[in-house]
């Protein structure tokens, strides 16, 4: 598997009147379709995140990693990669990641911030609450082109209900040596859609459907967009779901931070007849996104490729 310089197609999400049925929302829906279908995965340039708070995001994960670690692992889960994950992992020595579920619903992110210090930290709560503000209405943009693209409007209302939110802070420690050193091994993400931003630091990189590694170089007003397993199977193949993962290289930290529409909790994820045919045979039984994750996460399953095809393929 080679790469070539391609780049990703990049989006601009910052019209003044990006709104429903209007001539700048259709263009920019179709560009939307057509970038998911080939790759997945684009650049949106949105500008409602200010630079203070681009800046402040990045200042609340740092005091975060810079907690010791005996307080960093009081957030622990028995979900995979929900609570805090160390630099343990023997496979992925470099990765440290926090997660904060239902990051939409303040008095849990505080309940979080009183478990790390004690106090509480109303400015990590602050930061956090703006960030998702500003960056959930994009996630609900594109999950709403997308549904009008396929012509299934009908069930506008009940995907857009069908999600809560998760936030991911992530830290990747410099390899410090000449070498490049995987971040994050390639995998595809299992939710609906992933938004990410990061810091200066580069490392991400996307895999085309012919092979091809792209490596993603967003500005401080980008944001990465990909889809996951569970969109890749509501709308029955048509949104690619892109592997993907972060090689580190050079001598500075990189930080992320991963928006993640989920499925709620019992919601059955089953693509709408609308889009199943002749053309577009079923591709995936009805299944219950949690009910995967703890399929997806088993050590037998981990490294598989297609753990969505292996759990409910048809
Ligand atoms: O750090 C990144 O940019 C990628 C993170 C990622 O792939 C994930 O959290 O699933
Ligand atoms: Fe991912």
């Amino acid at each position: 598997m080679g790469s070539k310089n391609i780049k990703l197609p990049k989006i601009n999400f910052s019209h003044e009147d990006l709104k429903p049925d209007t001539l700048v929302w259709n263009q920019v829906k179709s560009q939307v379709y057509k970038a998911l279908v080939e790759y997945g995965c684009f650049e949106a340039f949105f500008d409602k995140i200010s630079i203070n708070l681009q800046k402040s995001i990045f200042e609340i994960s740092q005091e975060f990693f810079d907690l010791p670690i005996q307080t960093k692992l009081k957030n622990i889960s028995t979900k995979p990669f929900y609570g805090y994950v160390g630099q343990y992992h023997p496979s992925i020595p470099l990765f440290e990641s926090m997660g904060i579920i239902d990051s939409n619903i303040p008095h849990k992110v505080e309940k979080y911030t009183q478990l790390l210090w004690l106090q509480g930290n109303p400015s990590f709560c602050k930061t956090i609450q703006s960030y998702l503000e500003q960056l959930s209405k994009l996630d609900q943009t594109i999950r709403r082109m997308i549904v009008e693209s396929l012509g299934i409007e009908k069930y506008m209302d009940e995907h857009m209900n069908s999600t809560n939110y998760r936030l991911r802070l992530m830290k990747y420690k410099e390899p410090q040596s000449d070498e490049t050193k995987t971040g994050l091994h390639a995998h595809t993400d299992k939710n609906i859609v992933t938004i990410l931003y990061q810091n200066q630091v580069k490392g991400l990189e996307i895999l085309t459907k012919d092979g091809q590694w792209i490596n993603v170089d967003p500005t401080p007003d980008t944001f990465t967009i990909m889809i996951g397993d569970s969109l890749h199977a509501w709308t029955n193949g048509r949104m690619h779901a892109p592997f993907h993962r972060v090689m580190m290289r050079g001598n500075e930290a990189r930080y992320s931070i991963g928006l993640f529409s989920i499925p709620k909790v019992g919601y059955i994820i089953k693509a709408p007849k609308e889009l199943v045919n002749e053309d577009h045979p079923l591709l995936f039984k009805p299944f219950d996104y949690h009910e995967f994750l703890a399929f997806g996460y088993t050590e037998e399953h981990m490294n598989c490729d297609f753990a969505l095809k292996a759990y409910c393929g048809v």
